[in-house]
């Protein structure tokens, strides 16, 4: 294990076409904890996730999982590191159900069928698992990406707005599942702007903006969404 944090991100500077979207961003994200990303809309939040995991270059700075540079194409990084950054990646033609199936089998789960039954329940989809991304609900295949993260091992997981689009109720059992996994060991990183899920789920709260990326207390960044 790392002696620093088990992810370590440096001076990162994110954005496109090499024009920065905020300021640099240091932060030091330890195992079993849960960083809540705050920010308007435009602000950033997206664009640092993805870089974070590496589906964006970065303009500058160093990201580390474990002491290691991140590379996504890396089958090591693949496996310790679940996202859910959109909801549109779906197989067309594989059932909700096939999907989860072949994601916990594609990451070596044993008891996949069994995990993927568990997770099903959980994320409210058993009376949906048989049908086709297409023939969802909007919320439903929120909840069905979701529950794609949770079917398979993961030592980080990153979410972007894990609460879009998810009722209360399903929010609220959401947030307690991650508060849950994170007493456990899980590290999270997520995006959020809702001041309830980042009040339940994060130890810190990263605040991206132009001028400058801070680290504050949940307390400070509920205070800050509900001002803002
Ligand atoms: N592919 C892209 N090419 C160029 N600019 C982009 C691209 N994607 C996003 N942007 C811009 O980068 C800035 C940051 O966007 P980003 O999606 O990271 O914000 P965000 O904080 O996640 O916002 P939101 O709360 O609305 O999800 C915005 O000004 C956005 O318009």
């Amino acid at each position: 294990m790392a002696k620093n944090g088990l992810l370590e991100v440096h001076d990162l500077s994110v954005g496109y076409g090499g024009e920065p979207v905020c300021a640099p961003v240091t932060v030091s994200v330890q195992a079993g904890t849960a960083l809540g990303v705050i920010g308007p809309n435009g602000a950033g939040k997206s664009t640092v996730l993805q870089t974070v995991v590496g589906l964006l270059p970065a303009l500058g700075g160093t990201v580390q999982l474990e002491g290691r540079d991140v590379d996504e194409r890396e089958a090591g990084f693949r496996r310790a590191v679940a996202t859910v950054l959109d909801d549109d990646a779906f197989f067309p033609s594989l059932t909700g159900a096939e999907h989860l199936l072949l994601t916990a089998r594609g990451h070596g789960v044993a008891d996949a069928e069994q995990v993927v039954a568990e997770e099903i329940e959980e994320f409210g989809l058993a009376e949906r698992a048989h049908a086709l991304p297409s023939a969802l609900s909007s919320g439903q295949r929120r909840r069905l990406a979701l529950a794609a993260a949770f079917v398979r091992p993961a030592r980080l997981l990153v979410l972007d707005e894990p609460e879009r689009r998810l009722d209360a109720q399903m929010r609220r059992r959401l947030a307690a599942r991650l508060a849950a996994d994170v007493a456990e060991g899980l590290t999270v990183v997520f995006a959020s702007h809702d001041p309830e899920f980042l009040a339940t789920v994060a130890r810190r709260v990263l605040v991206v903006d132009d001028d400058q990326c801070t680290v504050v207390s949940p307390k400070a960044a509920v205070a800050a969404l509900h001002e803002g």
